[in-house]
Protein backbone atom coordinates (compact mmCIF):
# COMPACT_ATOMS: atom_id res chain seq x y z
CA UNK A 1 0.00 0.00 0.00
CA UNK A 2 3.03 2.43 0.86
CA UNK A 3 4.67 1.34 -2.32
CA UNK A 4 1.32 2.44 -4.42
CA UNK A 5 0.95 5.74 -2.77
CA UNK A 6 4.40 6.49 -3.11
CA UNK A 7 4.05 5.51 -6.93
CA UNK A 8 0.80 7.74 -7.04
CA UNK A 9 2.43 10.75 -5.29
CA UNK A 10 5.02 10.25 -7.60
CA UNK A 11 3.19 10.19 -10.65
CA UNK A 12 1.09 13.68 -9.63
CA UNK A 13 4.58 15.31 -8.75
CA UNK A 14 6.46 14.28 -11.90
CA UNK A 15 3.06 15.10 -14.17
CA UNK A 16 3.58 19.05 -12.85
CA UNK A 17 7.08 18.61 -12.90
CA UNK A 18 7.41 21.04 -10.26
CA UNK A 19 8.68 18.92 -6.78
CA UNK A 20 10.45 15.86 -5.82
CA UNK A 21 8.59 12.88 -4.23
CA UNK A 22 7.88 13.15 -0.53
CA UNK A 23 9.81 9.84 0.80
CA UNK A 24 12.66 10.78 -0.35
CA UNK A 25 12.71 14.22 2.05
CA UNK A 26 15.80 14.89 4.03
CA UNK A 27 15.63 16.91 6.73
CA UNK A 28 17.38 19.75 5.20
CA UNK A 29 14.58 19.67 2.73
CA UNK A 30 11.85 19.34 5.37
CA UNK A 31 13.41 22.00 6.95
CA UNK A 32 13.47 24.71 3.55
CA UNK A 33 9.53 23.58 3.33
CA UNK A 34 8.81 24.55 6.60
CA UNK A 35 10.78 27.48 6.58
CA UNK A 36 8.84 29.10 3.46
CA UNK A 37 5.36 28.08 4.67
CA UNK A 38 3.85 31.52 5.84
CA UNK A 39 7.19 33.46 5.47
CA UNK A 40 7.10 34.18 1.46
CA UNK A 41 6.23 37.86 1.44
CA UNK A 42 8.79 38.53 -0.91
CA UNK A 43 6.08 38.23 -3.43
CA UNK A 44 4.10 41.70 -4.46
CA UNK A 45 0.93 41.75 -1.84
CA UNK A 46 -1.48 42.56 -4.27
CA UNK A 47 -3.76 40.96 -1.92
CA UNK A 48 -3.17 42.82 1.16
CA UNK A 49 -3.18 46.28 0.08
CA UNK A 50 -1.70 48.18 2.65
CA UNK A 51 -4.73 51.34 2.25
CA UNK A 52 -7.39 48.73 2.58
CA UNK A 53 -9.27 49.71 5.80
CA UNK A 54 -8.48 47.40 8.63
CA UNK A 55 -11.68 44.58 8.38
CA UNK A 56 -14.21 44.29 10.95
CA UNK A 57 -13.67 41.54 13.81
CA UNK A 58 -16.70 39.45 13.51
CA UNK A 59 -18.30 37.54 16.33
CA UNK A 60 -16.96 34.40 16.18
CA UNK A 61 -16.05 31.42 18.45
CA UNK A 62 -13.94 31.85 21.24
CA UNK A 63 -11.51 29.01 22.35
CA UNK A 64 -9.56 27.90 25.62
CA UNK A 65 -6.24 26.71 25.98
CA UNK A 66 -5.91 24.34 22.75
CA UNK A 67 -3.63 26.64 20.41
CA UNK A 68 -6.52 28.13 18.38
CA UNK A 69 -6.84 28.24 15.00
CA UNK A 70 -8.55 31.54 14.62
CA UNK A 71 -7.23 34.30 12.20
CA UNK A 72 -9.58 37.19 13.20
CA UNK A 73 -8.84 38.76 9.85
CA UNK A 74 -9.64 35.90 8.07
CA UNK A 75 -12.91 35.58 9.96
CA UNK A 76 -14.10 38.83 9.15
CA UNK A 77 -13.93 38.99 5.47
CA UNK A 78 -16.44 35.68 5.47
CA UNK A 79 -18.66 37.01 8.38
CA UNK A 80 -19.05 40.15 5.86
CA UNK A 81 -20.09 38.28 2.71
CA UNK A 82 -22.16 35.71 4.77
CA UNK A 83 -25.83 36.78 3.31
CA UNK A 84 -24.03 35.93 -0.11
CA UNK A 85 -23.40 31.63 0.56
CA UNK A 86 -26.67 30.59 -1.39
CA UNK A 87 -26.27 32.98 -4.38
CA UNK A 88 -24.25 30.66 -6.65
CA UNK A 89 -23.90 33.82 -8.49
CA UNK A 90 -22.38 35.96 -5.42
CA UNK A 91 -18.85 35.96 -4.27
CA UNK A 92 -18.91 32.20 -3.40
CA UNK A 93 -19.54 31.48 -7.14
CA UNK A 94 -16.31 29.39 -7.44
CA UNK A 95 -17.08 27.07 -4.70
CA UNK A 96 -20.84 26.55 -5.87
CA UNK A 97 -18.70 25.88 -9.73
CA UNK A 98 -16.25 23.45 -8.04
CA UNK A 99 -18.97 21.67 -5.80
CA UNK A 100 -19.73 19.05 -8.11
CA UNK A 101 -16.20 18.44 -8.78
CA UNK A 102 -14.92 17.71 -5.57
CA UNK A 103 -17.82 16.08 -4.28
CA UNK A 104 -16.96 13.60 -7.22
CA UNK A 105 -13.38 13.48 -5.47
CA UNK A 106 -14.83 12.63 -2.02
CA UNK A 107 -17.81 9.80 -3.13
CA UNK A 108 -14.94 8.18 -5.19
CA UNK A 109 -12.10 7.86 -2.36
CA UNK A 110 -14.77 7.80 0.83
CA UNK A 111 -16.71 4.76 -1.44
CA UNK A 112 -13.51 3.12 -2.06
CA UNK A 113 -12.01 3.75 1.74
CA UNK A 114 -15.15 2.50 2.89
CA UNK A 115 -16.21 -0.48 1.17
CA UNK A 116 -19.58 1.56 0.14
CA UNK A 117 -21.09 1.13 -3.54
CA UNK A 118 -20.44 4.77 -5.22
CA UNK A 119 -23.77 4.32 -7.81
CA UNK A 120 -25.86 3.90 -4.53
CA UNK A 121 -27.99 7.16 -3.73
CA UNK A 122 -26.53 7.00 -0.03
CA UNK A 123 -23.53 5.54 -0.34
CA UNK A 124 -22.19 7.59 3.11
CA UNK A 125 -25.25 5.91 5.53
CA UNK A 126 -24.17 5.13 8.94
CA UNK A 127 -20.97 7.34 8.71
CA UNK A 128 -19.96 10.45 10.59
CA UNK A 129 -18.54 13.40 8.89
CA UNK A 130 -17.89 16.71 9.79
CA UNK A 131 -17.36 19.35 7.53
CA UNK A 132 -14.83 21.88 9.51
CA UNK A 133 -15.28 25.34 8.13
CA UNK A 134 -18.40 24.78 6.28
CA UNK A 135 -19.42 28.15 5.48
CA UNK A 136 -23.39 28.15 4.46
CA UNK A 137 -23.28 24.20 3.95
CA UNK A 138 -22.62 24.15 0.30
CA UNK A 139 -20.56 21.18 1.15
CA UNK A 140 -22.42 19.38 4.41
CA UNK A 141 -25.86 19.43 2.30
CA UNK A 142 -25.04 17.00 -0.46
CA UNK A 143 -23.07 14.86 1.99
CA UNK A 144 -25.71 14.97 3.98
CA UNK A 145 -28.07 13.91 0.51
CA UNK A 146 -25.32 11.14 0.39
CA UNK A 147 -26.63 9.37 3.87
CA UNK A 148 -23.95 10.85 6.10
CA UNK A 149 -24.54 11.88 9.48
CA UNK A 150 -23.31 15.32 9.02
CA UNK A 151 -21.73 17.95 11.34
CA UNK A 152 -21.28 21.16 10.04
CA UNK A 153 -19.20 23.38 12.29
CA UNK A 154 -17.39 26.96 11.54
CA UNK A 155 -16.14 29.80 13.65
CA UNK A 156 -18.24 32.51 12.20
CA UNK A 157 -21.94 32.48 13.98
CA UNK A 158 -23.48 34.26 10.59
CA UNK A 159 -22.51 31.50 8.63
CA UNK A 160 -23.93 28.66 10.83
CA UNK A 161 -27.23 30.88 10.94
CA UNK A 162 -27.34 30.99 7.25
CA UNK A 163 -26.69 27.17 7.19
CA UNK A 164 -29.22 26.36 9.52
CA UNK A 165 -31.82 28.09 7.50
CA UNK A 166 -30.95 27.04 4.27
CA UNK A 167 -30.74 23.31 5.68
CA UNK A 168 -34.42 23.40 7.43
CA UNK A 169 -35.62 23.81 3.94
CA UNK A 170 -35.12 20.23 3.02
CA UNK A 171 -35.53 17.32 5.35
CA UNK A 172 -33.03 15.47 4.03
CA UNK A 173 -30.71 17.90 4.79
CA UNK A 174 -32.40 19.23 8.73
CA UNK A 175 -30.63 16.43 10.18
CA UNK A 176 -27.49 18.67 9.97
CA UNK A 177 -25.85 19.29 13.01
CA UNK A 178 -24.24 22.75 12.72
CA UNK A 179 -22.23 24.20 15.22
CA UNK A 180 -20.52 27.79 15.83
CA UNK A 181 -17.21 26.20 16.95
CA UNK A 182 -13.71 25.29 15.77
CA UNK A 183 -12.00 22.05 15.18
CA UNK A 184 -10.15 22.23 18.48
CA UNK A 185 -12.93 22.45 20.56
CA UNK A 186 -14.93 19.50 18.92
CA UNK A 187 -11.53 17.74 19.83
CA UNK A 188 -11.79 19.25 23.66
CA UNK A 189 -14.68 17.65 23.48
CA UNK A 190 -13.72 14.23 22.43
CA UNK A 191 -15.51 14.55 19.80
CA UNK A 192 -14.60 11.84 17.26
CA UNK A 193 -15.92 11.12 13.29
CA UNK A 194 -15.15 8.30 10.51
CA UNK A 195 -14.44 11.38 8.10
CA UNK A 196 -12.92 14.56 8.99
CA UNK A 197 -13.28 16.91 5.64
CA UNK A 198 -11.81 20.74 5.59
CA UNK A 199 -12.26 22.50 2.07
CA UNK A 200 -10.69 25.91 1.44
CA UNK A 201 -10.03 26.76 4.95
CA UNK A 202 -6.83 25.79 5.48
CA UNK A 203 -5.53 28.80 3.63
CA UNK A 204 -7.46 30.86 5.97
CA UNK A 205 -6.26 29.75 9.65
CA UNK A 206 -3.56 31.03 12.07
CA UNK A 207 -1.47 27.91 12.29
CA UNK A 208 -1.95 25.04 9.44
CA UNK A 209 -0.11 22.25 11.06
CA UNK A 210 -1.99 22.83 14.23
CA UNK A 211 -5.01 22.60 12.32
CA UNK A 212 -3.94 19.17 10.94
CA UNK A 213 -3.04 18.04 14.47
CA UNK A 214 -7.02 19.15 15.38
CA UNK A 215 -8.55 17.68 12.57
CA UNK A 216 -6.17 14.21 13.02
CA UNK A 217 -7.25 14.14 16.54
CA UNK A 218 -10.74 14.18 15.22
CA UNK A 219 -10.45 11.00 12.71
CA UNK A 220 -11.18 8.17 14.24
CA UNK A 221 -8.68 5.17 13.57
CA UNK A 222 -8.47 4.08 9.88
CA UNK A 223 -10.80 7.01 9.52
CA UNK A 224 -10.81 9.49 6.41
CA UNK A 225 -9.29 13.30 6.36
CA UNK A 226 -9.71 14.80 3.38
CA UNK A 227 -8.26 18.87 2.95
CA UNK A 228 -8.68 20.95 -0.69
CA UNK A 229 -6.30 24.38 -0.47
CA UNK A 230 -4.54 26.22 -2.73
CA UNK A 231 -0.56 25.61 -4.29
CA UNK A 232 1.18 28.31 -3.01
CA UNK A 233 2.90 28.43 -6.86
CA UNK A 234 3.38 31.27 -9.04
CA UNK A 235 0.83 30.09 -11.49
CA UNK A 236 -1.69 29.75 -8.72
CA UNK A 237 -0.85 33.79 -7.94
CA UNK A 238 -1.36 34.32 -11.40
CA UNK A 239 -4.71 32.37 -11.33
CA UNK A 240 -6.66 32.14 -7.95
CA UNK A 241 -5.51 35.81 -7.01
CA UNK A 242 -4.59 38.42 -10.21
CA UNK A 243 -6.82 36.91 -12.66
CA UNK A 244 -9.44 35.53 -9.86
CA UNK A 245 -9.95 38.37 -7.50
CA UNK A 246 -8.57 41.63 -9.48
CA UNK A 247 -9.32 40.66 -13.70
CA UNK A 248 -12.43 38.36 -13.18
CA UNK A 249 -13.64 38.93 -10.37
CA UNK A 250 -14.90 36.19 -9.37
CA UNK A 251 -13.88 36.77 -5.53
CA UNK A 252 -13.60 40.11 -3.40
CA UNK A 253 -10.32 41.23 -3.72
CA UNK A 254 -8.40 40.30 -0.67
CA UNK A 255 -9.81 36.90 0.14
CA UNK A 256 -6.24 34.84 -0.32
CA UNK A 257 -3.08 35.63 0.68
CA UNK A 258 -0.40 33.76 -1.76
CA UNK A 259 1.94 33.00 1.22
CA UNK A 260 -0.91 31.58 3.04
CA UNK A 261 -1.33 28.77 0.49
CA UNK A 262 0.43 25.79 1.52
CA UNK A 263 2.47 23.22 -1.54
CA UNK A 264 1.40 20.08 -1.92
CA UNK A 265 4.61 18.39 -0.15
CA UNK A 266 4.06 20.65 3.02
CA UNK A 267 0.39 19.69 3.40
CA UNK A 268 1.26 15.90 2.52
CA UNK A 269 4.19 16.18 5.70
CA UNK A 270 2.27 18.50 8.13
CA UNK A 271 -0.71 15.53 7.83
CA UNK A 272 2.27 12.97 8.09
CA UNK A 273 3.05 14.19 11.38
CA UNK A 274 -0.37 14.63 12.16
CA UNK A 275 -0.77 10.68 12.08
CA UNK A 276 -2.72 11.19 8.54
CA UNK A 277 -1.32 9.15 5.76
CA UNK A 278 -2.22 10.75 2.13
CA UNK A 279 -3.10 8.13 -0.08
CA UNK A 280 -4.70 9.99 -3.08
CA UNK A 281 -4.39 13.32 -4.29
CA UNK A 282 -5.85 15.50 -7.32
CA UNK A 283 -6.25 19.18 -9.01
CA UNK A 284 -9.10 20.76 -9.86
CA UNK A 285 -8.70 22.68 -12.91
CA UNK A 286 -10.86 25.19 -15.24
CA UNK A 287 -12.11 25.26 -19.05
CA UNK A 288 -12.58 28.29 -20.26
CA UNK A 289 -14.13 27.33 -22.83
CA UNK A 290 -16.67 24.94 -21.42
CA UNK A 291 -17.21 26.90 -18.26
CA UNK A 292 -16.44 23.67 -16.18
CA UNK A 293 -14.22 22.52 -13.30
CA UNK A 294 -13.19 18.48 -13.44
CA UNK A 295 -10.45 16.46 -11.68
CA UNK A 296 -7.54 16.22 -12.89
CA UNK A 297 -3.33 14.90 -12.39
CA UNK A 298 -2.63 18.54 -12.37
CA UNK A 299 -2.37 19.98 -8.77
CA UNK A 300 -0.38 22.95 -9.34
CA UNK A 301 -3.39 25.22 -8.60
CA UNK A 302 -6.43 23.78 -6.83
CA UNK A 303 -6.27 20.79 -4.91
CA UNK A 304 -7.34 18.21 -2.75
CA UNK A 305 -5.94 15.39 -0.51
CA UNK A 306 -7.32 11.99 0.58
CA UNK A 307 -5.78 10.88 3.65
CA UNK A 308 -6.31 8.07 6.21
CA UNK A 309 -5.67 8.04 10.05
CA UNK A 310 -3.32 6.11 11.37
CA UNK A 311 -3.86 3.33 13.66
C1 LIG B 1 -13.58 29.51 1.78
S1 LIG B 1 -14.70 29.13 3.02
C2 LIG B 1 -14.98 27.42 2.68
C3 LIG B 1 -16.37 26.96 3.06
C4 LIG B 1 -16.65 25.49 2.81
N1 LIG B 1 -15.67 24.62 3.44
C5 LIG B 1 -16.71 25.21 1.35
O1 LIG B 1 -15.68 24.84 0.77
O2 LIG B 1 -17.78 25.36 0.76
C6 LIG B 1 -13.76 29.06 4.52
C7 LIG B 1 -14.62 28.93 5.75
O3 LIG B 1 -13.79 28.57 6.85
C8 LIG B 1 -14.24 29.28 8.00
N2 LIG B 1 -13.09 29.32 8.92
C9 LIG B 1 -11.95 30.03 8.78
N3 LIG B 1 -11.11 29.77 9.80
C10 LIG B 1 -11.73 28.86 10.59
C11 LIG B 1 -11.36 28.18 11.77
N4 LIG B 1 -10.18 28.40 12.34
N5 LIG B 1 -12.23 27.31 12.31
C12 LIG B 1 -13.43 27.10 11.73
N6 LIG B 1 -13.84 27.71 10.60
C13 LIG B 1 -12.99 28.58 10.04
C14 LIG B 1 -14.70 30.60 7.47
O4 LIG B 1 -15.59 31.26 8.34
C15 LIG B 1 -15.36 30.20 6.15
O5 LIG B 1 -16.70 29.92 6.31
MG1 LIG C 1 -9.82 30.03 0.24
Amino acid sequence: MASKLTNRLRALYTATNQHRILSSHTGAQTAFLFSSSRLASDVPSLSNPSSAPPPQIPQSVKTSSAPSSLNQNELAKFAAIAETWWNSEGPFKPLHAINPTRLAFIRSTLCRHFGRDQYSPKPFEGLKFVDVGCGGGILSEPLARMGATVTGVDAVEKNINIARLHADLDPSTSTIEYCCTTAEKLVEEQRTFDAVIALEVIEHVANPAEFCKSLATLTVSNGATVISTINRSMRAYATAIIAAEYLLHWLPKGTHQWSSFLTPEELVLILQRASVSVKEMAGFVFNPLTGRWSLSDDIGVNFIAFGTKNS
